[in-house]
């Protein structure tokens, strides 16, 4: 269930499971009827008087379905449309066979119902909505009544998660076989409500034919990929991980992110540090270890010497021309045979390439593309990709697609609706986050969690996908509070409860 359908990929769904039979298109919109109405009985037993608000498309078909089985249980019910439905579409005969009252838009005042069923648009909206539904959108916003949305909140972009002009905020929205981008992007998400995906008698088989590429990040995603311990392993076959640190006042960042890929279950954890800083790590660390690297070769010997297979960079690191340097020599390392087989750049690391980001995308060109993970967040990402970060028409979703490509890199682009793309096309949207994660130090954790996912050979795709799954569920279980060094310590009962590690 965990798929995501573009709303061209959901409308190819339908087409499908019409041509496979049993049901036609209104036998699917009446099951979609059902679905809507059983949810809302049960929700709001209450609701003695409800509008249901018809588009001229297939939603608006699901509405008058609604409208009918409503009313035959007694309810009062009126629908209100301007357009009525193109003659022989699956929505004219739900029109039809609707005998209930059927009323101008314009007549329509959100305070004399309990409750609004919304059916103008769902994966058809094309365009931004204006003119009366606009208003009557808002109006019913302002008036604070329960609004049901059917498949989507009118207004919302089932491909982008967008405002197309206005949108309702829903409480409750019933979609169907599959949620769509729309749903779990933000705005949309906020606009959806509780969202409750239904079975309208669209068969999984579908989805062979259609093999989509984007998914919703639930543990199903990644859970057989993690990795497991055999009785035999030892702690650097079971993946060793290296934290780049940076100068004498900025080592902290450095220590959240060893610590997460510890207790995400990296066997061995060692901070690389100037010399300048060793003092104050020592004081710090007890199972991390510790060495003192000063030049690049430095670092990239030990690497080889004592097989490390994942590092990260960027965190307080401070050294941007430094950064400049070390990045093409781990990449090349990445290549060369060797067990170095994942680098995760965060923070100043993704600001360093800011002027060159083509500096940064040549020398990744030339890996592996499951060899590298960026994790910027908003602005980091705009530092690196203007033109991709800049361009309106694209979603978040294609933003990181394009910017994976580009960048020939796993991307996590993170916020509150977290992407995570791949060059090869994947992506992966997470909706388990909390603004409890707003706070400093919280992304530092999460790239020591991807490299040490990455240490122990979790392939690269869904190594990230779990860190962040995970990241945001130890925020959650901690609850208000938290700060970023309590993330680490949530993992073990997170893991736990997962049966993971
Ligand atoms: N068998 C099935 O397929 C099933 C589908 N199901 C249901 O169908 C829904 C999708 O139906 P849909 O494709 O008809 O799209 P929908 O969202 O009703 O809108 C299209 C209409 O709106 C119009 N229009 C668009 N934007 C506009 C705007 N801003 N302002 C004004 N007009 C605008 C557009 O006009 P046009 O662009 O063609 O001129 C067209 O007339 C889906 O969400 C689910 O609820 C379920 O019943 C299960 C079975
Ligand atoms: N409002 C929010 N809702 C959910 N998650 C958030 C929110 N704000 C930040 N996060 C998450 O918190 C982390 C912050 O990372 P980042 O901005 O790099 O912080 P820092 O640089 O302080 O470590 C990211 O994983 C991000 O997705
Ligand atoms: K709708």
């Amino acid at each position: 269930m965990h798929e995501l359908l573009t709303p061209r990929e959901m409308g190819e769904a339908d087409r499908l499971a019409i041509a496979a039979g049993p049901y036609d298109g209104y036998a699917l919109m009446r099951n979609a009827g059902v679905s809507i109405v059983g949810a809302l009985l049960e929700r709001f037993p209450d609701a003695g008087r409800i509008a249901v608000l018809c588009g001229p498309g297939n939603n608006g078909g699901d509405g008058y379905v609604a409208a009918k089985l409503l009313s035959e249980t007694g309810l009062a019910v009126a629908c209100f449309r301007n357009h009525a439905p193109r003659e022989n579409s699956a929505a004219f005969l739900a029109a039809a066979d609707y005998e209930g009252p059927v009323h101008s838009l314009e007549d329509f005042a959100a305070s004399e119902f309990d409750l609004i069923i919304d059916a103008f648009y769902g994966a058809g909206l094309a365009r931004s909505i204006e003119g009366i539904e606009r208003s009557i959108i808002d109006a019913v916003n302002a008036a604070n009544v329960p609004v049901v949305s059917v498949d989507l909140p009118s207004g919302i972009s089932g491909a982008s998660g967008a405002t197309l002009g206005a949108a309702f905020k829903a409480i409750l929205t019933v979609t169907f076989f599959r949620k769509k981008p729309g749903h779990v992007l933000q705005p949309g998400r906020d606009r959806c409500g509780e969202i409750l995906v239904t079975d309208i008698g669209i068969g999984e088989r579908v989805l062979d034919a259609i093999a989509p590429q984007c998914f919703e990040n639930t543990p199903h995603l990644w859970h057989q990929a993690f990795p497991t311990l055999s009785a035999d392993i030892h702690k650097y076959r079971r993946g060793h991980a290296v934290i780049f640190s940076g100068g004498l006042t900025a080592t902290g960042a450095t220590r959240l992110s060893a610590r997460a890929a510890a207790r995400i279950g990296a066997g061995a954890v060692t901070v690389l540090s100037p010399p300048d800083a060793l003092l104050v790590h020592a004081a710090h660390l007890t199972s991390i270890m510790l060495r003192r690297t000063e030049a690049v070769a430095d670092a990239v010997n030990f690497i080889r010497e004592r097989k490390v297979f994942s590092a990260v960079l960027g965190p307080g690191f401070g050294d941007f021309a430094r950064i400049r340097e070390l990045v093409p020599a781990l990449l090349d390392k990445c290549e060369t045979g060797e067990a170095f087989k994942g680098l995760v750049l965060d923070a100043d690391a993704l600001t360093a390439f800011e002027d060159d980001p083509d500096q940064l995308f040549r020398a990744a060109g030339e890996t592996d593309a499951n060899a590298l993970v960026l994790t910027p967040h908003e602005g980091e990402f705009h530092r690196l990709f203007g033109t991709i970060g800049a361009d309106q028409a694209l979603s978040k979703l294609e933003k990181a697609r394009h910017a994976s490509k580009r960048a020939n890199a796993i991307i996590i682009y993170k916020g509150p609706d977290t992407v995570i793309a791949a060059p090869d096309g994947r992506a992966a949207i997470n909706t388990n986050a909390t603004p409890l994660l707003a706070t400093a130090g919280s992304g530092d954790v999460l790239a020591g969690m991807v490299s040490g996912m990455l240490a122990q050979r979790m392939p690269t795709f869904e190594a990230a996908a779990a860190a962040v799954w995970l990241h945001a569920d130890a925020a959650k279980r901690f609850g208000p509070g938290l700060i970023a060094e309590d993330l680490p310590e949530m993992l073990p009962e997170v893991l736990a409860d997962l049966g993971l590690g």
